[in-house]
Protein backbone atom coordinates (compact mmCIF):
# COMPACT_ATOMS: atom_id res chain seq x y z
CA UNK A 1 0.00 0.00 0.00
CA UNK A 2 1.67 3.25 -1.23
CA UNK A 3 0.45 6.72 -0.30
CA UNK A 4 2.67 9.15 -1.98
CA UNK A 5 2.19 12.57 -0.73
CA UNK A 6 4.65 13.82 -3.48
CA UNK A 7 7.75 12.75 -5.65
CA UNK A 8 9.47 15.11 -7.99
CA UNK A 9 10.84 18.34 -5.98
CA UNK A 10 8.67 21.52 -6.57
CA UNK A 11 10.54 24.70 -6.32
CA UNK A 12 11.02 25.64 -2.61
CA UNK A 13 8.79 28.28 -1.48
CA UNK A 14 9.94 31.32 0.41
CA UNK A 15 8.92 34.01 2.69
CA UNK A 16 11.53 36.50 2.72
CA UNK A 17 11.17 39.12 5.29
CA UNK A 18 13.11 41.94 5.41
CA UNK A 19 12.55 45.87 5.78
CA UNK A 20 15.58 47.15 3.35
CA UNK A 21 14.55 47.37 -0.08
CA UNK A 22 17.24 46.83 -1.38
CA UNK A 23 18.89 44.55 0.94
CA UNK A 24 15.70 42.73 0.66
CA UNK A 25 16.16 42.67 -3.62
CA UNK A 26 19.47 41.24 -3.38
CA UNK A 27 18.45 38.21 -1.06
CA UNK A 28 15.57 37.88 -3.81
CA UNK A 29 17.60 37.58 -6.53
CA UNK A 30 19.97 35.13 -5.01
CA UNK A 31 17.10 33.21 -4.12
CA UNK A 32 15.45 33.53 -7.22
CA UNK A 33 18.54 32.42 -9.21
CA UNK A 34 18.39 28.96 -7.51
CA UNK A 35 14.93 28.75 -8.70
CA UNK A 36 12.82 29.39 -5.42
CA UNK A 37 9.62 30.34 -5.58
CA UNK A 38 10.29 33.93 -3.49
CA UNK A 39 7.20 36.29 -1.70
CA UNK A 40 9.23 39.08 -0.23
CA UNK A 41 7.88 41.19 2.72
CA UNK A 42 8.63 44.45 3.75
CA UNK A 43 6.58 44.29 7.01
CA UNK A 44 6.21 41.45 9.46
CA UNK A 45 2.33 41.77 9.94
CA UNK A 46 1.77 41.64 6.26
CA UNK A 47 3.87 38.57 6.00
CA UNK A 48 1.77 37.07 8.94
CA UNK A 49 -1.31 38.02 7.19
CA UNK A 50 0.01 36.04 4.14
CA UNK A 51 0.57 33.78 6.19
CA UNK A 52 -2.43 32.95 8.08
CA UNK A 53 -4.28 32.99 4.97
CA UNK A 54 -3.34 30.81 1.69
CA UNK A 55 0.15 31.49 1.69
CA UNK A 56 2.14 27.89 2.10
CA UNK A 57 5.55 28.56 2.31
CA UNK A 58 8.39 26.03 2.97
CA UNK A 59 10.87 28.43 4.77
CA UNK A 60 11.44 32.06 6.36
CA UNK A 61 14.06 33.91 6.30
CA UNK A 62 14.03 36.92 8.51
CA UNK A 63 16.00 40.53 8.61
CA UNK A 64 16.80 41.26 12.40
CA UNK A 65 15.01 44.72 12.27
CA UNK A 66 11.55 44.92 11.31
CA UNK A 67 9.73 48.25 11.49
CA UNK A 68 6.66 46.78 13.24
CA UNK A 69 7.96 43.96 15.18
CA UNK A 70 11.44 42.09 16.33
CA UNK A 71 12.42 39.41 14.63
CA UNK A 72 11.90 37.34 17.94
CA UNK A 73 8.13 38.56 18.59
CA UNK A 74 7.74 37.40 14.60
CA UNK A 75 9.15 34.00 15.33
CA UNK A 76 6.88 33.75 18.09
CA UNK A 77 3.85 34.81 16.11
CA UNK A 78 4.63 32.39 13.37
CA UNK A 79 4.89 29.45 15.61
CA UNK A 80 1.46 30.40 15.99
CA UNK A 81 -0.37 29.44 13.03
CA UNK A 82 -0.84 26.28 11.72
CA UNK A 83 2.29 24.40 10.56
CA UNK A 84 3.97 27.03 11.97
CA UNK A 85 5.85 24.93 14.47
CA UNK A 86 7.54 23.37 12.02
CA UNK A 87 7.93 26.08 9.91
CA UNK A 88 12.33 26.61 9.22
CA UNK A 89 12.46 30.15 10.42
CA UNK A 90 16.18 31.50 9.57
CA UNK A 91 17.44 35.14 10.86
CA UNK A 92 19.19 36.89 8.08
CA UNK A 93 21.77 39.41 10.03
CA UNK A 94 24.46 41.82 9.27
CA UNK A 95 26.12 41.08 13.03
CA UNK A 96 28.43 38.23 12.60
CA UNK A 97 28.65 37.77 16.60
CA UNK A 98 28.87 34.42 18.52
CA UNK A 99 26.79 35.83 21.42
CA UNK A 100 23.86 37.17 18.57
CA UNK A 101 24.03 33.67 17.07
CA UNK A 102 23.46 31.34 20.20
CA UNK A 103 20.58 33.83 21.63
CA UNK A 104 18.63 33.97 18.19
CA UNK A 105 18.98 30.10 18.10
CA UNK A 106 17.90 29.98 21.64
CA UNK A 107 15.07 32.15 21.06
CA UNK A 108 14.06 29.11 18.58
CA UNK A 109 15.35 30.30 15.02
CA UNK A 110 16.46 27.49 13.00
CA UNK A 111 19.45 29.08 11.60
CA UNK A 112 21.04 32.19 11.21
CA UNK A 113 22.82 33.30 7.99
CA UNK A 114 25.43 36.34 7.90
CA UNK A 115 24.22 38.82 5.65
CA UNK A 116 27.42 39.18 3.42
CA UNK A 117 28.26 40.34 0.22
CA UNK A 118 26.14 38.69 -2.50
CA UNK A 119 28.97 36.27 -3.75
CA UNK A 120 29.31 35.43 -0.29
CA UNK A 121 26.01 35.16 0.66
CA UNK A 122 24.95 32.85 -2.50
CA UNK A 123 26.48 29.53 -1.09
CA UNK A 124 24.67 29.74 1.74
CA UNK A 125 21.20 30.40 0.54
CA UNK A 126 21.84 27.34 -1.99
CA UNK A 127 22.81 24.89 0.69
CA UNK A 128 20.02 25.97 2.54
CA UNK A 129 17.56 25.55 -0.28
CA UNK A 130 18.85 22.12 -0.77
CA UNK A 131 18.56 21.07 2.57
CA UNK A 132 14.87 21.91 1.82
CA UNK A 133 14.79 20.14 -1.02
CA UNK A 134 16.18 16.99 0.59
CA UNK A 135 13.95 17.18 3.20
CA UNK A 136 10.72 17.29 1.18
CA UNK A 137 12.68 14.58 -1.22
CA UNK A 138 12.76 12.28 2.73
CA UNK A 139 11.02 8.86 2.30
CA UNK A 140 9.14 7.30 5.50
CA UNK A 141 8.03 3.61 6.16
CA UNK A 142 4.70 3.75 7.94
CA UNK A 143 4.09 0.77 9.85
CA UNK A 144 0.62 0.86 10.92
CA UNK A 145 -2.57 -1.92 11.53
CA UNK A 146 -4.96 1.05 11.57
CA UNK A 147 -6.41 2.49 8.50
CA UNK A 148 -7.50 5.28 10.34
CA UNK A 149 -4.28 5.93 11.86
CA UNK A 150 -2.78 5.42 8.59
CA UNK A 151 -4.73 7.73 6.98
CA UNK A 152 -4.35 10.49 9.55
CA UNK A 153 -0.25 10.09 10.02
CA UNK A 154 -0.31 10.86 5.98
CA UNK A 155 -2.40 13.95 6.15
CA UNK A 156 -0.31 15.32 9.25
CA UNK A 157 2.59 14.94 7.74
CA UNK A 158 1.55 16.01 3.67
CA UNK A 159 2.36 19.90 4.42
CA UNK A 160 6.22 18.44 4.56
CA UNK A 161 5.90 17.07 0.90
CA UNK A 162 7.44 13.88 2.22
CA UNK A 163 7.07 10.58 0.47
CA UNK A 164 4.97 8.24 3.21
CA UNK A 165 4.86 4.43 2.31
CA UNK A 166 2.87 2.88 4.25
CA UNK A 167 2.84 -1.20 5.24
CA UNK A 168 0.60 -3.04 7.43
CA UNK A 169 2.82 -5.70 9.35
CA UNK A 170 6.28 -5.61 10.91
CA UNK A 171 7.67 -8.18 8.41
CA UNK A 172 6.36 -6.41 5.51
CA UNK A 173 8.81 -2.93 6.26
CA UNK A 174 11.53 -5.37 6.84
CA UNK A 175 11.14 -6.54 3.19
CA UNK A 176 10.60 -2.74 2.00
CA UNK A 177 14.00 -1.54 4.34
CA UNK A 178 15.69 -4.85 2.23
CA UNK A 179 14.33 -2.87 -1.35
CA UNK A 180 14.51 0.37 -0.78
CA UNK A 181 16.41 3.48 0.68
CA UNK A 182 14.13 5.10 3.76
CA UNK A 183 15.04 8.19 6.02
CA UNK A 184 12.97 7.32 8.86
CA UNK A 185 10.89 4.41 10.16
CA UNK A 186 6.96 5.06 12.04
CA UNK A 187 5.95 2.10 13.73
CA UNK A 188 2.90 1.24 16.30
CA UNK A 189 4.41 -0.41 18.74
CA UNK A 190 1.82 -3.27 19.03
CA UNK A 191 0.93 -4.63 15.57
CA UNK A 192 -0.53 -7.97 15.17
CA UNK A 193 1.76 -11.31 13.79
CA UNK A 194 4.23 -12.83 14.64
CA UNK A 195 6.87 -9.58 15.01
CA UNK A 196 5.63 -6.59 16.69
CA UNK A 197 6.68 -3.20 16.81
CA UNK A 198 9.67 -3.71 19.09
CA UNK A 199 10.47 -6.76 17.49
CA UNK A 200 10.83 -4.31 14.35
CA UNK A 201 12.81 -2.38 16.35
CA UNK A 202 15.21 -4.81 17.60
CA UNK A 203 15.63 -5.90 13.77
CA UNK A 204 16.86 -2.59 12.89
CA UNK A 205 19.00 -2.57 15.84
CA UNK A 206 20.78 -5.69 15.53
CA UNK A 207 21.40 -5.47 11.81
CA UNK A 208 25.32 -4.93 10.96
CA UNK A 209 24.88 -2.61 8.08
CA UNK A 210 24.48 1.39 8.24
CA UNK A 211 20.39 0.58 8.15
CA UNK A 212 21.57 -0.10 12.18
CA UNK A 213 20.97 3.95 12.83
CA UNK A 214 17.86 4.52 10.51
CA UNK A 215 15.92 6.60 12.71
CA UNK A 216 12.53 5.04 14.52
CA UNK A 217 9.73 6.75 15.76
CA UNK A 218 7.51 4.71 17.66
CA UNK A 219 3.49 5.34 17.92
CA UNK A 220 1.77 4.28 21.55
CA UNK A 221 -1.58 4.21 22.09
CA UNK A 222 -0.30 4.10 26.06
CA UNK A 223 1.30 6.90 27.64
CA UNK A 224 2.84 4.68 30.06
CA UNK A 225 6.12 4.78 31.86
CA UNK A 226 7.78 1.34 31.63
CA UNK A 227 6.30 1.26 27.61
CA UNK A 228 7.95 4.58 26.67
CA UNK A 229 11.24 3.31 28.57
CA UNK A 230 10.94 -0.08 26.33
CA UNK A 231 10.54 1.80 23.19
CA UNK A 232 13.66 3.94 23.77
CA UNK A 233 15.60 1.28 25.54
CA UNK A 234 15.07 -0.97 22.16
CA UNK A 235 16.81 1.83 20.23
CA UNK A 236 13.26 4.09 19.42
CA UNK A 237 15.29 7.44 18.60
CA UNK A 238 11.76 9.25 19.62
CA UNK A 239 7.92 8.19 20.11
CA UNK A 240 4.27 10.54 19.71
CA UNK A 241 1.73 9.27 21.90
CA UNK A 242 -1.73 8.57 20.17
CA UNK A 243 -3.64 10.52 19.10
CA UNK A 244 -1.24 11.93 17.07
CA UNK A 245 -1.04 15.71 17.22
CA UNK A 246 -0.14 17.15 13.69
CA UNK A 247 2.07 19.76 14.83
CA UNK A 248 4.30 17.62 17.24
CA UNK A 249 4.86 15.06 14.33
CA UNK A 250 5.86 16.94 11.80
CA UNK A 251 8.62 18.71 14.09
CA UNK A 252 9.65 15.36 15.35
CA UNK A 253 9.59 13.77 12.02
CA UNK A 254 11.57 16.81 10.18
CA UNK A 255 14.34 16.76 12.96
CA UNK A 256 14.60 12.69 12.82
CA UNK A 257 15.10 13.31 8.88
CA UNK A 258 17.74 16.22 9.12
CA UNK A 259 19.64 14.13 11.65
CA UNK A 260 19.39 10.60 9.65
CA UNK A 261 20.47 13.38 6.62
CA UNK A 262 23.54 14.69 8.61
CA UNK A 263 24.62 11.20 9.59
CA UNK A 264 24.81 10.50 6.05
CA UNK A 265 26.69 13.58 5.46
CA UNK A 266 28.99 12.79 7.96
CA UNK A 267 29.14 9.54 6.76
CA UNK A 268 30.06 9.91 3.07
CA UNK A 269 32.87 12.70 4.60
CA UNK A 270 34.18 10.22 6.70
CA UNK A 271 34.33 7.85 3.62
CA UNK A 272 35.95 10.43 1.56
CA UNK A 273 38.41 11.06 4.56
CA UNK A 274 39.91 7.14 4.61
CA UNK A 275 39.68 7.15 0.68
CA UNK A 276 42.16 10.40 0.78
CA UNK A 277 44.33 9.11 3.93
CA UNK A 278 45.37 5.77 1.99
CA UNK A 279 45.04 7.55 -1.27
CA UNK A 280 48.46 9.22 -3.15
CA UNK A 281 47.26 12.43 -4.90
CA UNK A 282 49.52 12.60 -7.73
CA UNK A 283 49.29 8.87 -8.94
CA UNK A 284 46.01 7.57 -7.55
CA UNK A 285 47.70 4.68 -5.91
CA UNK A 286 47.02 4.04 -2.72
CA UNK A 287 50.21 4.78 -0.60
CA UNK A 288 51.98 3.21 2.22
CA UNK A 289 49.24 3.97 4.87
CA UNK A 290 47.29 0.75 3.04
CA UNK A 291 49.90 -1.45 3.20
CA UNK A 292 50.13 -0.94 6.49
CA UNK A 293 46.75 -2.06 7.15
CA UNK A 294 46.62 -4.83 4.17
CA UNK A 295 49.79 -6.02 4.30
CA UNK A 296 49.61 -7.82 7.87
CA UNK A 297 46.57 -9.33 6.51
CA UNK A 298 48.09 -10.41 3.57
CA UNK A 299 50.83 -12.14 6.00
CA UNK A 300 48.09 -13.94 7.82
CA UNK A 301 46.76 -15.79 5.24
CA UNK A 302 49.70 -16.62 3.86
CA UNK A 303 50.97 -18.00 7.44
CA UNK A 304 47.84 -19.96 7.88
CA UNK A 305 48.01 -21.84 4.79
CA UNK A 306 51.36 -22.42 4.19
CA UNK A 307 51.25 -19.92 0.89
CA UNK A 308 54.19 -17.24 -0.44
CA UNK A 309 53.89 -13.70 -0.27
CA UNK A 310 56.67 -11.74 -2.06
CA UNK A 311 57.26 -8.31 -1.19
CA UNK A 312 58.51 -5.96 -4.03
CA UNK A 313 60.52 -2.50 -4.22
CA UNK A 314 60.74 -0.70 -7.48
CA UNK A 315 62.32 2.32 -7.67
CA UNK A 316 63.36 4.60 -11.16
CA UNK A 317 66.81 4.87 -12.21
CA UNK A 318 68.55 8.24 -12.05
CA UNK A 319 65.13 10.24 -11.26
CA UNK A 320 66.95 13.07 -9.60
CA UNK A 321 68.14 14.00 -13.42
CA UNK A 322 64.61 13.71 -14.57
CA UNK A 323 63.42 16.44 -12.44
CA UNK A 324 66.85 18.35 -12.37
CA UNK A 325 66.76 18.01 -16.75
CA UNK A 326 63.18 18.53 -17.25
CA UNK A 327 61.30 19.85 -14.58
CA UNK A 328 59.57 19.03 -11.13
CA UNK A 329 56.26 19.18 -13.49
CA UNK A 330 57.64 16.32 -16.03
CA UNK A 331 58.97 14.59 -13.27
CA UNK A 332 55.24 14.38 -11.92
CA UNK A 333 53.98 13.41 -15.25
CA UNK A 334 56.89 10.59 -15.14
CA UNK A 335 55.51 9.20 -11.82
CA UNK A 336 52.11 8.93 -12.63
CA UNK A 337 52.87 7.10 -16.35
CA UNK A 338 54.87 4.60 -14.21
CA UNK A 339 51.86 4.22 -12.08
CA UNK A 340 49.27 3.51 -14.71
CA UNK A 341 51.93 1.21 -16.01
CA UNK A 342 52.22 -1.03 -13.24
CA UNK A 343 48.92 -1.08 -12.33
CA UNK A 344 48.44 -2.51 -15.71
CA UNK A 345 50.65 -5.21 -14.40
CA UNK A 346 49.31 -6.31 -11.03
CA UNK A 347 46.17 -8.76 -10.22
CA UNK A 348 42.84 -8.08 -8.81
CA UNK A 349 44.63 -10.06 -5.24
CA UNK A 350 48.23 -7.93 -5.05
CA UNK A 351 48.68 -4.98 -3.51
CA UNK A 352 50.28 -1.83 -5.14
CA UNK A 353 51.42 1.41 -3.50
CA UNK A 354 53.30 4.18 -3.94
CA UNK A 355 55.93 3.76 -1.07
CA UNK A 356 57.36 7.49 -1.33
CA UNK A 357 59.12 9.80 -3.94
CA UNK A 358 59.99 7.63 -6.83
CA UNK A 359 59.53 4.35 -4.91
CA UNK A 360 56.57 1.70 -5.44
CA UNK A 361 55.81 -1.14 -3.36
CA UNK A 362 54.35 -4.01 -4.27
CA UNK A 363 52.88 -7.57 -2.09
CA UNK A 364 51.94 -10.52 -4.65
CA UNK A 365 50.41 -14.05 -2.73
CA UNK A 366 51.06 -16.87 -3.79
CA UNK A 367 53.98 -16.61 -6.12
CA UNK A 368 56.65 -18.93 -5.32
CA UNK A 369 60.50 -17.86 -5.97
CA UNK A 370 60.75 -18.52 -9.61
CA UNK A 371 57.61 -17.14 -10.69
CA UNK A 372 58.17 -13.94 -8.92
CA UNK A 373 61.64 -13.82 -10.26
CA UNK A 374 59.61 -13.94 -14.01
CA UNK A 375 57.26 -11.13 -12.44
CA UNK A 376 59.90 -8.90 -11.52
CA UNK A 377 61.53 -8.79 -15.06
CA UNK A 378 58.47 -8.63 -16.06
CA UNK A 379 57.95 -5.12 -14.43
CA UNK A 380 61.49 -3.90 -15.24
CA UNK A 381 60.90 -4.68 -18.64
CA UNK A 382 57.11 -2.87 -18.48
CA UNK A 383 59.45 0.54 -17.46
CA UNK A 384 62.10 0.58 -19.56
CA UNK A 385 60.51 -1.17 -22.93
CA UNK A 386 58.41 2.04 -24.09
CA UNK A 387 59.28 5.80 -22.57
CA UNK A 388 57.34 7.35 -19.51
CA UNK A 389 56.00 10.59 -20.26
CA UNK A 390 58.17 11.11 -23.60
CA UNK A 391 61.61 10.05 -21.81
CA UNK A 392 63.36 6.86 -21.76
CA UNK A 393 63.58 5.52 -18.01
CA UNK A 394 64.50 2.15 -16.26
CA UNK A 395 64.03 1.33 -12.96
CA UNK A 396 65.51 -1.12 -11.16
CA UNK A 397 63.26 -3.88 -8.65
CA UNK A 398 64.65 -5.89 -5.06
CA UNK A 399 61.88 -8.61 -4.46
CA UNK A 400 61.61 -10.62 -1.34
CA UNK A 401 60.03 -14.01 -1.32
CA UNK A 402 59.32 -15.78 1.90
CA UNK A 403 58.03 -19.75 1.72
CA UNK A 404 56.22 -20.27 4.99
CA UNK A 405 56.50 -23.75 6.70
CA UNK A 406 52.42 -25.36 6.12
CA UNK A 407 51.49 -24.74 10.00
CA UNK A 408 47.80 -25.47 9.37
CA UNK A 409 46.23 -23.55 12.09
CA UNK A 410 48.09 -21.93 13.40
CA UNK A 411 47.80 -17.53 13.19
CA UNK A 412 50.28 -15.19 13.54
CA UNK A 413 48.94 -12.34 16.35
CA UNK A 414 48.83 -8.58 14.55
CA UNK A 415 51.84 -7.44 15.98
CA UNK A 416 53.96 -10.73 14.53
CA UNK A 417 51.99 -9.79 11.22
CA UNK A 418 53.65 -6.92 11.46
CA UNK A 419 56.89 -7.51 12.49
CA UNK A 420 57.12 -9.77 9.28
CA UNK A 421 55.27 -7.55 6.87
CA UNK A 422 58.48 -5.02 7.88
CA UNK A 423 61.02 -7.64 7.62
CA UNK A 424 59.69 -8.59 4.18
CA UNK A 425 59.95 -4.74 3.06
CA UNK A 426 63.71 -4.13 4.34
CA UNK A 427 65.08 -7.75 2.68
CA UNK A 428 62.85 -6.26 -0.49
CA UNK A 429 64.72 -2.79 -0.03
CA UNK A 430 68.01 -4.39 0.92
CA UNK A 431 67.73 -6.57 -2.75
CA UNK A 432 66.90 -3.26 -4.37
CA UNK A 433 70.18 -1.57 -2.97
CA UNK A 434 72.20 -4.53 -4.47
CA UNK A 435 70.40 -3.63 -7.74
CA UNK A 436 70.83 -0.17 -7.81
CA UNK A 437 74.93 -0.96 -6.65
CA UNK A 438 75.30 -3.77 -9.71
CA UNK A 439 74.09 -1.01 -12.39
CA UNK A 440 70.49 -0.37 -12.09
CA UNK A 441 68.13 -1.64 -14.45
CA UNK A 442 67.52 -5.03 -12.84
CA UNK A 443 65.76 -7.13 -10.43
CA UNK A 444 67.45 -8.66 -7.14
CA UNK A 445 65.56 -11.54 -5.97
CA UNK A 446 66.21 -13.35 -2.23
CA UNK A 447 64.13 -16.38 -0.99
CA UNK A 448 63.67 -15.56 2.93
CA UNK A 449 65.38 -17.59 5.17
CA UNK A 450 62.90 -18.69 8.07
CA UNK A 451 60.42 -15.88 9.13
CA UNK A 452 61.81 -12.39 7.48
CA UNK A 453 61.38 -10.16 11.11
CA UNK A 454 62.15 -6.24 10.75
N1 LIG B 1 58.78 15.32 -9.58
C1 LIG B 1 58.82 14.69 -8.42
N2 LIG B 1 59.99 14.33 -7.90
C2 LIG B 1 60.00 13.67 -6.74
C3 LIG B 1 58.82 13.37 -6.04
N3 LIG B 1 59.15 12.71 -4.91
C4 LIG B 1 60.50 12.60 -4.89
N4 LIG B 1 61.03 13.17 -6.00
C5 LIG B 1 62.40 13.32 -6.38
O1 LIG B 1 62.98 12.04 -6.64
C6 LIG B 1 64.39 12.20 -6.61
C7 LIG B 1 65.00 10.98 -5.99
O2 LIG B 1 66.36 11.11 -6.12
P1 LIG B 1 67.39 10.09 -5.56
O3 LIG B 1 66.88 9.49 -4.28
O4 LIG B 1 68.71 10.76 -5.52
O5 LIG B 1 67.38 8.91 -6.56
P2 LIG B 1 67.66 8.80 -8.12
O6 LIG B 1 68.07 10.08 -8.73
O7 LIG B 1 66.45 8.16 -8.71
O8 LIG B 1 68.85 7.84 -8.14
P3 LIG B 1 68.86 6.27 -7.95
O9 LIG B 1 67.63 5.88 -7.19
O10 LIG B 1 70.12 6.02 -7.17
O11 LIG B 1 68.92 5.68 -9.31
C8 LIG B 1 64.67 13.47 -5.84
O12 LIG B 1 65.15 14.43 -6.73
C9 LIG B 1 63.30 13.89 -5.32
O13 LIG B 1 63.16 15.30 -5.28
C10 LIG B 1 57.59 13.80 -6.62
O14 LIG B 1 56.51 13.59 -6.08
N5 LIG B 1 57.64 14.45 -7.80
Amino acid sequence: MVETAASAAPPVRVALIDANAAARAVVQGLLQAEGADVHAFGHGEEALLALAGDLRVDVVLVSRHLPDMGALELLRRLRQLPGGAVLPVVLITGDATESLRLSALEGGFTEVLLRAAPEQLAPHLRALLRRQVDLQRARILLVEDSPTMAAATAEALAPLGMEVEHVLRAHEALERLEQQAFDLVIVDVVLPGVLTGLGLLSAIRSRRDDLAELPVLAYTGYDERARRVEMLRRGANDYVTKPIDADELRARVSNLVRYWRLLQQVRRQHALMMRQAVTDALTGLHNRYLLDDLGPRLVRRAWRGGEPLTAMMLDLDHFKDVNDRHGHDRGDQVLQALAQRLREHVRPEDVLVRYGGEEFALLLPSLGPQVAAAHAERLRQAVAQRPLAGLALTASIGACVWQPAPTPGAAASAEEATAVLRGLLVCADRCLYRAKGAGRDRSVVEVAQGVPRA
